[in-house]
């Protein structure tokens, strides 16, 4: 996705002023209710404006001050309102960009009695199938039922390298409005129109159905109770005054009731959820609600795959060893029979390599064939059963193990040979013919470049990371002390995923995991945090609460610093926001009694010049300190990795003594330049 940098540009700004004033409307007001407090107190302050005209007393107060105290309170609700607009408007940008790349095109469907006809895309329905030709945009959202095509998905990806997507694979989804650029598929449809990925998509970068997230539910209503403690603050402060011989006009109240209810964390709160999910989008994340991206942030575990994710794409076949009794040709010829109909990344590896030995199967008749046994992650095993009688099966050296009936005299040597694979990090498969295990495949992973570097920063952050795999267990610990996982599933079958989650989740801890399979799928659902791979199947995509647009499994790191990055900035404007407010009390209060209580002059340490200047001068700083702040509620509090009491100590100190010490030196200064003009 086109992710532009600038925070703020000219077009954004202008029409995010214009909903800053539509926003102003009290239904729209009311789901914020600090700001909503501040909109009650200006609608006073406007009475109070009107009243002034006709009558002038200490607690109304003359007019051209109350107009100018209600100018002011104006201008803050506007600055809340724009920093929500602005987040909200960057999405609008995006969701037009995106709405551009939808077009209507025509598709090639299949009729059950075999003929092809043209119809228009908005015509298509769940289920149907179409053709799609090189060439060709795809005209709906879709699994690939026949062949593969490389597929120019820059469109919605941004990424301009083409794609592989093909039939029963992990990597079988298209998406309407890609193209495709060689080949032919057939695709069966699976969103009706209107509900694509697309349209999803839209909706949600356009934030037309965000939800605030438990936490910003649970903030609003901390926020809220400060208000009413504040509140009586305030009212209390009038007897108070009453008693000191002071006369606090309502401008004064309603002004202080403001500058001390949380303004700053309450106008910037939903900028800073919204802008989360924005960072999300940049980095090619469709995260499917804001409580996803959140808890992404609080993730305790990473559940990780092998193959792809800490090794690179697939696993190749390097040997075969045949074991006493077969010669090495037939032995070749026996494993490309295994592989004949086994799609896999792994059963294609074997029959090339078998070729690279002079040995095909092209002459493998049909007629020979009685069934072909596809490959499971249930059983750990593929063949073919042909039709004299012979099975042929290979699969993880366990299985075959036990599918075999091997002699003891002849175990050993097939277990050495498993074994010395394993330990060197190769995944074992084992060859059956017949009950008999008569040889061993050897599978090598190769270990991404880097990714040694990426674990170590996870450690940094205090993260667990689980490498998953079939594989058995040597392999598996070969491969995950190479690569610096803290632990590792072997021999996973997809519920040991799902019981591993279970048990983290019962511990306490927060799970994320990144999968593509259908196999995957219950693991998606069940994880705190799923994420799918675009290219996945629907059923991955489907169960996830994220889908990666760029399919890199290593994005998990990614999700998790962004999530960490919302968490910390709302935290951290939450603390500023509360110091500030504590603060203004102590700057203003003594400012107001100075007349009235003399010995109250000994802590008016800022020597405000009156208390209508102190009064003015801190609903001027508490307006303004929302915009100065847009910047860092959009762009977030920048991430680095270490322990959680260090950062909150570091945030404490930064943003709690800046909170108390700003308003102080603020306030002064517009104090200061007020008093030219008062
Ligand atoms: N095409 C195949 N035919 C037979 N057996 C296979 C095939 N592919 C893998 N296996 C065996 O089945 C085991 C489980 O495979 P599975 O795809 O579930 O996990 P994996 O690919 O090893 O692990 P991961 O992809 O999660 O790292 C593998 O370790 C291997 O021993
Ligand atoms: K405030
Ligand atoms: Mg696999």
């Amino acid at each position: 996705m086109d992710s532009t940098n600038k925070i703020l540009n000219k077009n954004i700004l202008k029409g995010a002023w214009s909903d800053a004033f539509v926003k102003l409307h009290p239904a729209q007001m009311m789901k914020n209710p600090v700001m909503f407090t501040v909109e009650i107190g200006t609608l006073v302050m406007i009475a109070v404006t009107c009243i002034s005209l006709f009558v002038q007393n200490g607690s109304v107060g003359s007019f051209g001050y109350n107009f100018v105290i209600t100018l002011i309170l104006v201008i803050t609700l506007l600055f809340a309102n724009l920093a929500e607009a602005i987040a909200e408007a960057r999405g609008k940008a995006q969701a037009n960009a995106l709405k551009k790349t939808r077009t209507n095109t025509m598709a090639k469907r299949l009729l059950v009695d075999g003929t092809v006809k043209m119809v228009n895309a908005t015509e298509l329905r769940k289920n149907d199938i179409f053709i799609v030709e090189a060439g060709d945009v795809i005209a709906a959202d879709g699994e690939i039922t026949e062949g593969f095509a490389s597929i120019d998905e820059s469109a919605i990806t941004g990424e301009s390298a083409p794609v592989i997507r093909e039939a029963e694979t992990d990597h079988n989804s298209v998406i309407g409005g890609t193209k495709v650029l060689s080949d032919t598929i057939k695709v069966k449809v699976t969103s009706e129109p209107g509900e694509s990925f697309l349209d999803k998509m839209i909706a949600l970068v356009e934030g037309a159905n965000r939800q605030k997230t438990p936490n910003e539910i649970a903030l609003t209503i901390l926020l809220a109770s400060f208000t009413v403690v504040f509140l009586i603050v305030t009212v209390t402060l009038q007897p108070f005054a009453a008693y000191a011989n002071t006369m606090l006009s309502i401008a004064a109240l309603v002004s202080l009731f403001v500058c001390l209810i949380p303004t700053t964390i309450g106008g910037l709160l939903s900028a800073i959820g919204i802008a989360g999910m924005d960072r999300a989008l940049s980095a090619n994340i469709i995260a499917k609600s804001g409580k996803a991206v959140e808890t992404a942030g609080d993730i305790d575990v990473l559940l990780l795959d092998k193959t792809g994710t800490i090794t690179i794409g697939n696993r190749k076949a390097t040997n075969f060893y045949a074991l006493d009794g077969t010669d090495e040709t037939s032995f070749a010829r026996l494993c490309a029979m295994s592989s004949a109909s086994d799609n896999t990344p792994e059963g294609k590896s074997i029959v090339e390599l078998a070729e690279s030995l002079k040995v095909s199967i092209d002459d493998l008749q049909d007629t020979e064939v009685n069934d072909f046994v596809k490959f499971s992650a249930e059983t750990r095993m593929s063949g073919v059963d042909l039709k004299d009688g012979r099975q042929i099966r290979k699969g993880a050296w366990d299985a075959i193990e036990k599918w075999c009936n091997i002699e003891p005299e002849a175990l050993q040597a097939f277990r050495d040979k498993v074994r010395e694979i394993a330990e060197k990090g190769g995944t074992p498969l084992a060859l059956g013919v017949d009950k008999k295990a008569i040889g061993v495949i050897q599978l090598e992973d190769i270990i991404k470049p880097g990714i040694q570097e990426r674990f170590a920063r996870f450690r940094k952050m205090g993260l667990k990371t689980v490498m998953v795999t079939g594989d058995n267990p040597l392999t598996a610990e070969y491969i995950a002390r190479q690569a610096g996982v803290d632990d590792f599933i072997a021999e996973a079958r997809p519920e040991d995923k799902l019981q591993y989650i279970k048990k983290e989740q019962e511990a306490g801890k927060l799970v994320a995991m990144m999968g593509d399979g259908t196999n995957d799928a219950p693991a998606l659902a069940q994880a705190d945090v799923g994420i799918a791979m675009n290219s996945g199947t629907q059923a991955a995509k489907e169960a996830a609460n994220m889908v990666d647009l760029d399919n890199d499994p290593t994005k998990l790191l990614e999700v998790v610093e962004i999530g960490k990055q919302l968490l910390i900035t709302r935290g951290n404007v939450t603390t500023f926001s509360i110091a500030n407010d504590v603060a203004k009390y102590f700057a203003i209060v003594p400012a107001l009694f100075a007349i009235g209580i003399p010995g109250l002059n000994t802590l008016n340490i800022m020597g405000l010049a009156s208390p209508q200047s102190a009064i003015l001068s801190a609903v001027i700083f508490n307006a303004v300190i929302i915009p100065a702040l847009i910047p860092l509620a959009l762009r977030g509090v920048k991430y680095r990795p270490m322990g959680a009491s260090t950062l909150l100590t570091r945030n404490l100190l930064i943003y709690g003594l800046g909170g108390i010490t700003l308003p102080f030196i603020g306030i002064k200064l517009i104090d200061m330049i007020v008093n030219i003009f008062m």
